[in-house]
């Protein structure tokens, strides 16, 4: 909907009214394009503003009618109708100005933006393109190499660089509404000409050509796999080299492949999964909007080695004071500094001061007494943060809340331990932690809604895209991991190089194959956890029965080579050789595929021709048959939980939105005939023999994706 006033006697005033973020729905065009005729008109009215309710200007397209049969004025002609107009049109940006939102301010004759507002065109990261005439207008007005960093990356500016690029013609820290409405009555009648962004050519830009070849090669470096960046750039180039009218031919029919895309179903999916996990729920019935988070001003960390150092860093960004607690007192120097250095180079990145008062160093667990919430990051060994975790217990202050990071210990037999199980959870956060975007809060059966509520918000303070999920052998990540993992290195046995099986992932869109991530992370860390399960057997058996360990087919290749003293990249050699230790280019090492051969030769292996089909199947349906255990046991509470963790924290390309969105896009019949097939290649695998959940959902006609949720209540409730 839009609204019309006339302000002032002669400036007509037009409110975009669609809740919360004005996006452009059917109901939206049609009282833009009717008011817009309105205030054209009426001969009282002067000059026209265009705002939008609640402090928004416009978040864009209503993407949510992508997915339907899209009906109401299209948007080009009622941008063009503006731009045509006869009376200034100014638009009044406030909040956001974001897609066709921005693409509507830059069909106005004039934009005042509030000093607080962000303006964008984020097409690119919903697989689109800014096809309202974003991708011709923005070039001509702003000029090539600035249209072109926006719009193939679809970052947000801030009002000042807004003004500094040339998109607003002023700021205001006051009311913009009526900054506008002054603004529109001083410019009535003034020739409007030189305002019609789209009759203007590009501003003259040496060496187009190079420019373009330039930015076309650093997109397809990045974009890994993805689309939209480079119709983003094909886009572009039309406007710089065509007159404005082939430019939006050209930009229309790039909009037609991207939109029927499945890249841009993914990406749209993605979007409102991140805004969906938000939105938890527990087995026990608890959920986000009926469970109250505890204010958090003060917090503890207990142990500053790699995760309590990013642990502390975020949580000291998001203004919360923080104690920083370390026994070893040379690792609380090297922390203290360490921590500062990252809050320093944050700061001025951000352009603001570093919160380094807000830490507060200590040796002793007796200086968190009076905070309301503990991280604890120790190693990893029960029975230290049982300890731990009692010490807490009888120093914090009531009703604390006790979080661990711990990454596969059970957080409910640690909350069996203290005297308030209900107020610990896991939060478990990916190294770098300051970094890294993924957090899972993890809750146990005893785990109160509040105590999950205060890690979901705080998680959510500091920027993290926080899921939370029940309690189970590696939570959901690394849970799935495993069975990937694992069929990697099985594929090493039959025939595969970690090249073959990294290359593979990599051109599905993973940043790093498995083997160079295991390289990076250090081979050293499964080893440890596979010793503590009893998996490492020493000696040089040979055969099957040496590669079957607890009634299944193990692969004792990372053993091996960590036996060799091969860690990956911190002892310089791994899956592959490195320069010297600590140096990250991976290069192919004749080492190994001697070594590989020479195994194979003692196990009676006979190495054979794999592809990367093969490759991709093997690995990624045995993580996706995991992902439905997963749901069937209730540990996440829906698909979409489980592809935020996996975009967000495990390099999943996000243009294939997710593992179990890809199993829904692939569809599900294909992903369990292909199990089915592996299966009875490999029956002491028991990963690859497919979930029963995946099984009833195919039998239940393969629901999609957003269905599932239904579907997977009606299964359970028939069992
Ligand atoms: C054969 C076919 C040929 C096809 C040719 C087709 C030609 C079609 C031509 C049409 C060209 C159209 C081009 C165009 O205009 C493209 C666009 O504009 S795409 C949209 C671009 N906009 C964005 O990406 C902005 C997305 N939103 C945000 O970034 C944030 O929401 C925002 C900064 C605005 C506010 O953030 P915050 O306050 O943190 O709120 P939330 O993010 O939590 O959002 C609140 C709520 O609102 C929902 N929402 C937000 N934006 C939109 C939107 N644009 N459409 C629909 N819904 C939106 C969001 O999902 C939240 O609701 P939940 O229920 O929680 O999910
Ligand atoms: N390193 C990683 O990538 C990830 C680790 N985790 C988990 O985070 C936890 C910490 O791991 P890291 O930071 O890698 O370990 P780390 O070995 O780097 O650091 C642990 C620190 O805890 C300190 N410490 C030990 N006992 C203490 C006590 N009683 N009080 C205060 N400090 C104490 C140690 O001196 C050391 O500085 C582990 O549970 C680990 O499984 C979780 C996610 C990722």
């Amino acid at each position: 909907m839009a609204e019309y006033n006339r302000v002032s006697e002669c400036v007509g005033l037009i409110t975009l009214r669609n809740p919360p973020v004005n996006a452009l729905s059917a109901a939206v065009r049609q009282g833009i394009v009717d008011t817009v005729q309105r205030a054209l008109s009426d001969p009282n009215v002067k000059s026209v503003v265009i705002c939008g309710q609640n402090g928004i200007f416009c978040g864009g397209a209503d993407i949510k009618e992508f997915g339907s049969n899209m009906t109401g004025p299209p948007l080009i002609p009622m941008i063009h109708a503006i731009e045509s107009a006869n009376k200034p049109v100014v638009a009044a940006i406030e909040g956001s100005a974001l897609g066709g939102g921005l693409e509507l301010a830059l069909g106005c004759h004039y934009r005042i933006a509030h000093s607080k507002a962000r303006l964008g065109l984020p097409e690119v990261s919903l697989g689109l393109l800014p096809a309202a005439g974003g991708s011709q207008r923005l070039p001509r007005l702003i000029g090539v190499p600035a249209a072109l960093n926006l719009i193939t990356t679809g970052r947000h500016v801030t009002a000042a660089e807004a003004l500094q690029l040339g998109i607003v013609d002023q700021v205001t820290d006051h009311n913009t509404v009526d900054a506008a409405v002054k603004f529109a009555l001083s410019v009535a009648g003034r020739s409007l000409d030189p305002r019609r962004i789209s009759t203007h050519p590009c501003p003259q830009q040496p060496d187009l050509d190079a420019l373009f070849e330039e930015v076309m090669q650093k997109v397809r470096q990045s974009a890994r796999g993805a689309i939209a960046p480079i119709a983003c750039v094909q886009a572009v180039r039309a406007a710089a080299t065509l007159p404005y009218a082939q430019g939006m031919e050209r930009e229309r029919e790039l909009m037609a492949t991207l939109f029927t895309s499945g890249q841009a179903r993914a990406l749209q999916y993605c979007f409102f999964a991140e805004r969906a996990v938000g939105r938890w729920r527990m087995p026990s019935g608890a959920r986000w909007d009926t469970s109250k988070p505890r204010p958090v001003h003060k917090a503890a960390v207990i142990g500053l080695g790699t995760m309590g150092r990013g642990i502390t860093v975020a949580l000291a960004q998001t203004g919360l004071s923080v104690i920083a607690v370390e026994t070893q007192e040379k690792q609380l120097m090297e922390a203290k500094q360490a921590i500062s250095g990252m809050l320093e180079r944050g700061a001025k990145r951000r352009g603001v001061a570093p919160a380094l008062d807000g830490v507060i160093y200590s040796q002793n667990i007796q200086a968190v007494a009076d905070v309301d919430l503990v991280i604890e990051a120790v190693f990893e060994d029960i029975a230290l943060k049982t300890k731990v975790f009692q010490q807490l217990s009888a120093v914090c202050k009531p009703g604390t809340l006790l979080c661990t990071n711990t990454s596969a210990l059970d957080v409910d037999q640690l909350a069996s331990e203290t005297p308030n199980p209900e107020l610990v959870v896991g939060m478990h956060f990916f190294a770098p932690a300051h970094v890294m975007k993924l957090l899972e809060v993890v809750y146990g059966p005893r785990s109160s809604p509040q105590a999950v509520a205060t890690a979901m918000q705080l998680g959510k303070k500091m920027g993290k895209a926080s899921v939370a999920v029940g309690n189970c052998r590696g939570f959901v990540g690394n849970r799935m991991l495993k069975p990937y993992i694992e069929e990697a290195f099985f594929l090493l046995e039959e025939g595969a190089t970690p090249e073959l099986v990294d290359q593979a992932l990599e051109e599905f869109g993973f940043p790093m194959g498995v083997f160079r991530m295991s390289d990076l992370s250090g081979l050293d860390v499964g080893w440890r956890v596979r010793k503590g399960d009893g998996l490492v057997e020493p000696g040089t058996a040979s055969g099957r029965s040496a590669r079957i360990r607890q009634g299944r087919r193990y692969s004792p290749l990372g053993d091996l080579l960590c036996e060799e003293g091969r860690f990956g990249q911190k002892t310089g050699r791994g899956w592959y050789q490195y320069d010297k230790p600590g140096s990250r280019v991976a290069r192919s090492d004749p080492w190994l595929h001697s070594f590989l051969g020479a195994y194979r030769a003692q196990h009676g292996l006979v190495a054979r021709r794999i592809d990367h089909q093969e490759v991709l199947e093997r690995c990624l349906y045995a993580l996706i048959n995991e992902g439905f255990h997963i749901l069937d046991d209730g540990i996440a509470a829906g698909p979409e939980d489980i592809d935020v963790i996996y975009v967000s924290g495990y390099g999943w390309p996000r243009h294939r939105g997710g593992p179990m969105f890809y199993a829904n896009m692939v569809g599900l019949a294909k992903v369990l005939e292909r199990l089915e097939h592996y299966q009875q290649l490999h029956p002491e695998v028991p990963h690859l023999q497919p979930s029963s959940l995946l099984r009833r959902l195919v039998a239940s006609g393969s629901p999609p994706i957003h269905k599932w949720g239904e579907a997977i209540k009606k299964l359970h409730s028939q069992l």
